[in-house]
């Protein structure tokens, strides 16, 4: 009892709403609204900040917007109302200077992990010796020292994210943006991914936002989790993680947090412009916790008392 209570203060002084930073924001999102063919609102009024070196996560359930705002932050989505400005310049389109990453990992099927880096550095016109360089220290960086030349098919479905992580941080772009990257790897493989790219990140300190659905996730990994709901799609809250880094996803203060936002998103369900979509759709997983607990699903009432 008293030690769920201790979980509980702790918890609260380590999830904050964030607060307004001082400075140019990175990327600014303002007011962005998008709605597909005229009916379907799949964001309204979002307002976000990302200042330089921070790693946000946007988290929610299928459907609310997450992947569509990323593809506006990447410039291949064009929001219908708002606008969206990197290093105070409007985005219009995409850029060098954003490097989007998927589930898939993406790699050209017939080039070693070496040549899979050095094609695309070479791209960016870097001279071949500084690409060959630069592939190095990068596939050394994910740990994959020792397999520069095998091809994608001989190398297993966590390693083959290794390479596209690589990839895209040779790239050096302003800002990283990925979306769900690990969402279709085993769950220790994405374990691994997690504590790869925390570690990469306390070095580097990129730029990224990370779109998941997975609570847990958000929290290990993010400075901010910004927590969007559905119908139509829109911003709850924007939350700042105090917990020290490197996260352990079972740490009690984080699995407290896990149960505020997956409240939060409880009550969220409730207050929505259109019903849910017939079939169902996919939950908001909290990883860790028995089967069935841990999930937001459509119409399920709000637990009590977990408010933030
Ligand atoms: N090209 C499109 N045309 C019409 N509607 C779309 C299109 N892309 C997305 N939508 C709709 O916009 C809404 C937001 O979709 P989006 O993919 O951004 O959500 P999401 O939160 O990323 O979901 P998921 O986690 O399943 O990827 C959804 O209702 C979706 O059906």
């Amino acid at each position: 009892m008293l030690r769920r209570l201790r979980q509980r203060l702790s918890a609260k002084n380590l999830l904050v709403p964030s607060r307004a930073r001082q400075g140019v924001a990175k990327l600014a999102v303002r007011r962005v609204g998008h709605t597909f063919r005229n009916e379907v609102v799949a964001l309204r009024n979002v307002d976000i900040d990302v200042h330089s070196g921070e790693f946000v996560c946007l988290l929610g359930p299928s459907g609310c917007g997450k992947s569509t705002l990323l593809y506006a932050l990447a410039g291949l989505v064009k929001p219908s109302g708002g606008h969206i400005s990197l290093d105070g310049r409007d985005v219009t389109g995409p850029g060098p200077d954003r490097v989007l990453m998927f589930q898939e990992p993406a790699l050209f099927p017939w080039l070693t992990v070496r040549q899979n880096l050095v094609f695309v550095l070479r791209g960016r016109r870097l001279a071949k010796a500084d690409a060959e360089a630069r592939a190095a220290a990068f596939i050394e960086r994910v740990g994959l020292h020792g397999f520069e030349g095998a091809l994608p098919h001989e190398l297993s479905g966590g390693m083959r994210m290794r390479v596209a992580l690589a990839r895209a941080l040779a790239m050096d772009p302003a800002v990283l943006l990925m979306d769900e990257p690990f969402g279709a790897l085993d769950a220790q493989t994405r374990a691994s991914m997690h504590d790869l790219l925390q570690q990469i990140w306390m070095r580097d300190r990129k730029t990224v936002v990370f779109v998941t659905h997975n609570i847990r996730e958000a929290l290990v990994l993010g400075d901010r989790v910004v927590v969007m709901a559905g119908r139509p799609g829109r911003v709850l809250q924007d939350l700042e993680v105090r917990l020290p880094r490197p996260r352990d996803p079972d740490d009690e203060a984080l699995v407290e947090m896990s149960r505020r936002i997956r409240a939060m998103l409880g009550r969220a369900e409730l207050i929505t412009d259109t019903p849910p979509p017939i079939g169902g759709r996919k939950e908001v997983a909290d990883e860790g916790t028995a089967p069935g607990e841990g999930r937001v699903s459509g119409g399920a009432p709000p637990p009590v008392g977990a408010g933030l």
